[in-house]
């Protein structure tokens, strides 16, 4: 196979390699990536947007030709608008996308490095190992204990063996026991195989191709086209009515076709997806800069709602990098032949000369860096390994020395290794102990007798001698205490999931401060039903010694009522990583849990946790901000609008006025993403609440809708305004009290004393207010049907504007005190879980019912206002 690759056993050399590079292109995928059609169809496939379109041609074709383009222009103005906006988002979010880096290890010119998975060309010879997700189609050289879970090709789940033996050609794909495919993982054992096909010329590239490459919808997208749909019923209900309505007064009908379609493009926020994406552009990009990556920007407002952080310890809570600290031999045993038995365990072949540690194998690399110096491996050989699994917690060698005696050594977890001793003294026990109480990562090497066995047999016997323990350190961590708080502020639970002794994870948690109330190890859980097991994980922060199925039960089961985030970096967290709400893994981290997540960070702290979920707050925030302005004044305003054109003896506005001003207003809410948001909004996760929007939208709708009234009555009847004057007038403060809203509704406080909007914010909405109230006096206004305002009337607009602000300020105080007094008996966080209990007094945990939830913002912390930053 080497020959017909034109490479050798020691690969390529870089310049060979370099060449074919050039020739074939890199090793990638054609992209999943949004086009520009793409983007530009989501803007324009909205059914109304397309009557609207169509209503407008024939009023082209058929009647009033200057209101049909003016309708024509502006509807082209609003999706360049959405367009523009959205697509300059997806290019943020794959600019993002590409820096979670993806890296293999292979053999050029003989020497192992690691090089970009893109660059693999077929003949370079690359090793593979636990965890890695194969990164072209490659033919095995040599294997040991290989097998490799291919369900994203065959859908089989079962792990297959693969082993160097060739196979006859024509061999079924599920059957290519000697080639490894593109997208598949390796499940245990590790080798070296040679590229035999990259890019889109893999098995996995045909397949890719014919997939669908939608994604299941987060949390917070189902919450969006809930909302959305409620719209396009509202929309749907108004547009009949007025349709009807002048129907039946006789007016011209495709007039009034016209208008009620532009009523209801008015109401349906056609900007949302704009401001949606561009918000979490701008999170994902803030957030970048934090060290956190975000893999589907959807996933930033999803950050934003966890409330709970379950996530492992090495590297977490410890520094993760671990260091050989010492030797602790059995009775009877001494230093040397326990730190040589130790050594001739491990998963790389160290008897074999210029040996190197694959993989992520902390242990082995700490012993290879530590003890191999040291120790002479003369005359030793290996016969079969059997590598390190989470599930055993054990690996296992046989091995033959230079008289040929062979001797089978297991290290692994001590108690899984004692169990399988045949006695162990109880000072040696105790001696395991001490070393755990010390925080020690502690492992212990067994040996026993193989007589004259060629390999390992299926199951280890129980007739193992204890030789001693190998202790490593990994230091706690100095910022995780001041995290710790933070998250504790931020309302969020943390729980520590490790397969760790439970005495070395409690003495670490103990180190943080971290009380950990009652812990459960994975045999307790195993003893627990999922009801039992909700109820536990609340009252602990600490499940020690759990398997990786162990890790997804927790997590699945603390789903039903919490939205929960996985944080872990091994082969062993990517099912928790997968079943999480979000999976957050680290770039160092292994294939499969960094394939599992749904955010990478670029450091593995929690601190940039901390910012992570904030920042996803605050993008959440925002958005929700958009939807509040889109149902309340927006939806008053058209809401005016369908019931003066059925009062009035003509329409209070034209089709492309009413379009012009939608357009006006959602320009000035495109500053929105840019906007402060109150320190008090991130104190807690926040959910969608159609029920609170709904409210929301009857509440705060009719009080504009009053002001509109009030402004037909000043232009009607003190004014005397004719048809173009009125309307006119109307545009400019339905415009005004519009857009002005924002600022009100931005926050739970006194606008601008107690929560500053961002500068931006101010500047686009008075600009927007500005160039409303010029437009009746621009040389066009003629042609758009408006004629100049009388300025006394800009006299009784501000009037009109601040006595509607101080109202909605009314409203919005009862709206609260509504809002919270619904919410019932609150539930509390089992403080136990945060570090010394330092647990603000309104950190709640909130239950989210069918995916709906309690309220935007969190309780005013006693009328204080929080000023932002
Ligand atoms: N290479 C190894 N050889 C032998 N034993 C090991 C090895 N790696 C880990 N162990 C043992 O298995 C136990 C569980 O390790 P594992 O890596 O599954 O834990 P984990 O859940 O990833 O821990 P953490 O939360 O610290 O990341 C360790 O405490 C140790 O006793
Ligand atoms: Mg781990």
């Amino acid at each position: 196979m080497l020959r017909q690759c034109s490479s050798q056993k020691g690969g390529l050399a870089a310049q060979e390699a370099a060449a074919r590079l050039q020739k074939s292109g890199p090793n990638v995928l054609p992209s999943r990536r949004v086009t520009w059609p793409v983007v530009l169809w989501r803007q324009v496939k909205n059914p109304l947007l397309i009557l609207l379109v169509a209503a407008a041609v024939l009023s082209l074709v058929t009647g009033d030709q200057a209101n049909a383009s003016i309708i024509l222009v502006i509807l082209l103005a609003s999706v360049g608008l959405g367009f523009g906006n959205e697509w300059r988002a997806e290019c943020q979010a794959s600019a993002l996308h590409d820096r979670v880096s993806h890296t293999v290890v292979v053999l050029r010119g003989g020497a192992p490095v690691e090089v970009s998975v893109a660059d693999l060309v077929v003949g370079d010879v690359v090793r593979v190992g636990l965890g890695v997700v194969v990164p072209a189609d490659l033919r095995l050289l040599s294997s040991v204990d290989l097998s490799c879970d291919e369900s994203v090709i065959t859908g089989e789940s079962d792990a297959r063996e693969k082993s160097v033996d060739p196979v006859s050609a024509g061999t079924a794909l599920e059957e290519l026991s000697c080639a490894l495919m593109m997208g598949t993982v390796v499940h245990s054992g590790s080798g070296e195989a040679v590229v035999v096909a990259t890019g889109s010329d893999c098995v996995f590239g045909h397949i890719a191709a014919s997939l669908a490459t939608e994604l299941p919808q987060t949390g917070f997208q189902k919450g969006l086209s809930k909302f959305s749909m409620f719209l396009l019923y509202v929309a749907l209900a108004l547009t009949a009515a007025i349709f009807v309505g002048n129907a039946i007064l006789q007016r011209p009908l495709l007039d009034a076709l016209l208008y009620a379609l532009a009523i209801a493009v008015g109401i349906t926020p056609q900007l949302l997806p704009a401001v949606v994406n561009t918000s979490q552009a701008a999170g994902a990009a803030q957030l970048a800069k934090k060290d956190v990556l975000v893999k589907r920007l959807a996933c930033v407002e999803d950050l934003g709602n966890v409330d709970i952080l379950v996530t492992d310890k090495t590297g977490t809570l410890t520094q993760g990098h671990i260091d050989y600290c010492r030797s602790a031999p059995a009775r009877g045993h001494d230093q040397e032949s326990l730190e040589l038995l130790g050594l001739l365990c491990c998963e790389t072949d160290f008897t074999q000369p210029g040996a190197t540690p694959v993989g992520q194998n902390e242990i082995d690399r700490a012993l290879s860096e530590h003890v191999a110096p040291s120790v002479d491996l003369g005359g030793w050989r290996r016969l079969d390994l059997r590598p390190f699994d989470h599930v055993s917690r054990t690996s296992a060698v046989l091995n033959a020395d230079g008289d040929g005696r062979r001797v089978q050594v297991m290290k692994g977890a001590p108690e899984s290794v004692i169990s399988h001793c045949k006695e162990v003294a109880q000072e040696d026990r105790d001696q395991c102990h001490a070393l755990f109480a010390e925080g020690l990562r502690t492992i212990a090497v067994a040996v026993r007798d193989a007589g004259n066995a060629d390999e390992l047999p299926d199951s280890p016997p129980s007739d193992f001698t204890l030789v001693g323990y190998l202790s490593f350190l990994d230091q706690p961590k100095p910022d995780v205490e001041a995290s710790l708080r933070r998250l504790a502020e931020l309302g969020v639970a943390v729980k520590v999931a490790t397969g760790d002794s439970l005495v070395v994870a409690q003495k670490v948690c103990h180190d943080l401060g971290l009380e950990v109330g009652t812990p459960l190890t994975g045999e307790d859980i195993d003893a627990l039903s999922d009801d039992e097991l909700y109820d536990a994980v609340h009252h602990t922060a600490l499940l020690a010694r759990v398997s990786p199925e162990h890790k997804a039960r927790i997590v699945q089961t603390l789903r039903r009522h919490h939205n929960v985030a996985f944080l872990g970096d091994g082969v062993n967290d990517a099912p928790a990583l997968h079943q999480a709400d979000v999976g957050i893994s680290v770039d160092t981290a292994t294939d499969v849990a960094k394939d599992a997540a749904d955010v990478v960070l670029l450091k593995k702290d929690l601190s940039v946790i901390v910012d992570g979920i904030t920042g996803g707050r605050r993008t959440f925030a925002n958005t929700i901000k958009y939807v509040m302005m889109s149902t309340s004044s927006n939806f008053g305003n058209m809401f005016s609008a369908a019931i003066a054109s059925v009062v009035l003896p003509f329409l209070p506005m034209l089709s492309g006025q009413l379009l012009l001003n939608n357009l006006l207003y959602d320009i000035s809410q495109l500053a929105i993403p840019t906007d402060r948001v109150d320190e008090e909004s991130l104190r807690k996760p926040a959910h969608w609440d159609l029920k609170g929007i709904r409210r929301f939208m009857i509440m705060f709708g009719p009080v504009s809708s009053i002001f509109d009234f009030l402004t037909f009555a000043l232009m009607l009847f003190v004014f005397h305004a004719g048809t173009t004057e009125f309307r006119a007038g109307w545009f400019v403060e339905s415009l005004a009290t519009q857009t002005l809203i924002v600022l009100a509704i931005r926050t739970r406080c006194i606008p601008f004393w107690r929560s500053r909007p961002s500068r931006t914010m101010v500047v686009s909405v008075s600009c927007v207010v500005c160039v409303g109230a010029l437009i009746p006096y621009l040389p066009f206004a003629a042609e758009l049907g408006f004629a100049p305002l009388p300025l006394p009337f800009f006299a009784a607009l501000v009037g009109i504007v601040g006595v509607y602000l101080v109202l909605i300020e009314i409203v919005k105080w009862f709206y609260y005190r509504n809002a919270d007094q619904a919410e019932g008996p609150v539930e509390h966080h089992d403080t136990s879980a945060l570090p010394h209990s330092r647990v603000p007094s309104d950190v709640r945990h909130q239950r989210i019912v069918a995916g709906t939830a309690v309220r935007f913002w969190p309780k005013s912390q006693k009328g204080r206002g929080v000023r932002s930053r």
